[in-house]
């Protein structure tokens, strides 16, 4: 059976990149998607602005929607400080298994749990089974039309505290408009967007910062 794309991603890095070290693992990601097999990474340009929000919040709880290959799960891990820890959702076991394969090369697996199954199944569970008070920082990046649906379930498990910061990926491209519709006329939320590309592309995207206002 001939191997996937996220396959041979991994292979690639698993033969090219420096065990044990985040940043070689991310550079070998984008140079193979840049250079040889697009895929859906958030990439280096949004990457940096993801960066920046998890610099600013020095999150102790992070969420994110939407693993894939584990790309934006080993740039967020590397940068949380001892004892903080990142819960990311993925419903394809393939994408899962992949994912685990490149966050353990990394070397950041002690601060990352990858847990399958449907975000709506995976957020009420959060508190009772996985332990987790509130969220610092949750970071969209799944099916564009689950965005909006799962912001609100988050509000709904009292998931989100004054301050929770939400970050969405392709607002623009694929794009998010329910999504930008609901949360930039929701009072309870302080919304900032940030232009960029789409990755690997010279293409238009934005990420859109949601502030939770309690
Ligand atoms: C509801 C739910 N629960 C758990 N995991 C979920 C889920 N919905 C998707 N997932 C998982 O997240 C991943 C899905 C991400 C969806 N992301 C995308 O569809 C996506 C698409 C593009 C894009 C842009 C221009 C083009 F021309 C083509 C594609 C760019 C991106 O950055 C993206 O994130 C993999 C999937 O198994
Ligand atoms: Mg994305």
């Amino acid at each position: 059976m001939n191997q996937s794309k996220e396959q041979r991603i991994l292979n690639f890095v698993l033969q090219n990149a420096v065990r044990g070290d985040p940043c070689s693992v991310m550079d070998t990601i984008d140079k193979y998607c840049s250079q040889k097999e697009w895929a859906m990474n958030v990439g280096c340009e949004k990457g940096l602005i993801l960066d920046k929000t998890v610099e600013e919040i020095k999150p102790s709880v992070v969420l994110e929607l939407g693993t894939y290959c584990g790309y934006s799960a080993i740039r967020i891990a590397r940068l949380l400080k001892a004892g903080a820890r990142l819960l990311t959702v993925e419903f394809n076991p393939e994408f899962a298994a992949i994912a685990k394969q490149m966050i353990e090369f990394a070397g950041v697996q002690d601060k990352v749990n990858i847990l399958e199954g449907p975000s709506e199944e995976i957020i009420p569970q959060l508190k009772k089974k996985y332990e987790v008070d509130t969220l610092d920082f949750v970071f969209l990046d799944h099916w564009k039309d689950r965005y909006s649906p799962d912001t609100i379930l988050l509000q709904e498990c009292n998931l989100l505290r004054k301050g929770s910061v939400l970050l969405a990926d392709n607002v623009i491209c694929p794009g998010a408009p329910e999504f930008l519709k609901y949360i930039r006329n929701n009072p309870s939320f302080q919304c900032t967007n940030y232009p960029a590309h789409l990755e690997y592309m010279e293409v238009q995207d934005a990420m859109e910062k949601a502030v939770f206002l309690g």
